[in-house]
């Protein structure tokens, strides 16, 4: 790992997964198979790894457990594994989060990349307008929040160098793949060139829209701090992801939001 992640969890690669060690509570992993996401691939014939990447959602200090069920927060962490997809680098197959029963919301999510490089695309809706699309290029101790109702992917976009990352999600989550999947994915596939740099490809089952490649915005409005690993911010301030189990609580931030 190449980033300080707050969280005393080692990284296994074979199988891909992970190792709490002794204040830590987490589930075992929960695998996603390529034969599980060929239906949002440019490529669904394509050959990649058994097991695409390794989700271990409810991870956290055993001392915090009683307050995260409180606030109705999770830690997911998610570790990808080397290689390709075809032609296209190893990632999440894309959904949106469903509405959750405690807030009758789409809730937001707040990831910190621990290890690799990723982007994380997203998409306003996955109707056949998308609205705007995001490729968000982050590394190591970045955050990225993706808004409640926008579909998204998580890339690894080093073959070489496999993502890990973090992220605050509501406890009662649910995920939303069937307007991905009838569009066969999102409205744009990343493309490793022949140099492994990302390229992007349009999904022609969506009306045309323009990619925006940025980097994290800074999210002053939410009080994130930088370079403080965001496990650790919520352990020195347990308000400060309420936002993700009550999106209402950042109401104005959701419009025009810029990720
Ligand atoms: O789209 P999939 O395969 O369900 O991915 C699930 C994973 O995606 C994430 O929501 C990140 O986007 C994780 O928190 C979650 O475990």
């Amino acid at each position: 790992m190449n980033y300080e992640s707050g969280l005393n969890i080692k990284l296994t690669d074979d199988p891909i997964g992970f190792e709490y060690l002794e204040d830590l509570f987490g589930p075992e992993v929960e695998n996603r198979k390529l034969d599980d996401i060929r239906q949002s691939l440019k490529n669904p014939d394509c050959n990649g790894p058994d097991v695409v990447y390794s989700i271990a959602m409810d991870v956290g200090k055993k001392i915090h457990l009683k307050d995260l069920k409180k606030r109705n927060l999770l830690f997911g962490i998610v570790r990808f594994a080397a290689g390709r997809l075809g032609d296209e680098p190893v990632r999440s197959q894309g959904h949106i989060h469903a509405l959750s029963a405690s807030c009758n919301m789409s809730t937001p999510e707040v990831y910190e990349i621990w290890s690799g490089e990723a982007i994380i695309y997203m998409q306003e809706t996955a109707l056949d307008d998308p609205g705007r699309c995001f490729a968000v290029k982050c590394k190591p101790g970045e955050v990225v929040i993706v808004p409640p109702g926008w579909a998204h992917s998580t890339i690894s976009s080093n073959p070489a160098n496999p993502l890990t990352f973090g992220a605050w999600c509501v406890r009662d989550y649910g995920f939303e793949y069937n307007a991905v999947r009838e569009h066969n994915g999102l409205a744009f596939f990343p493309i490793l060139d022949k140099k492994n740099n990302i390229i992007w490809q349009k999904n022609d089952c969506y009306q045309n829209s323009n990619l925006i490649i940025k980097s994290p915005n800074k999210y002053k409005a939410f009080a994130i701090k930088e370079n403080i690993p965001i496990y650790t911010q919520y352990e020195k301030n347990n308000d400060l992801f309420m936002f993700v189990a009550d999106p209402t609580l950042k109401k104005d931030e959701w419009n025009d939001f810029i990720p």
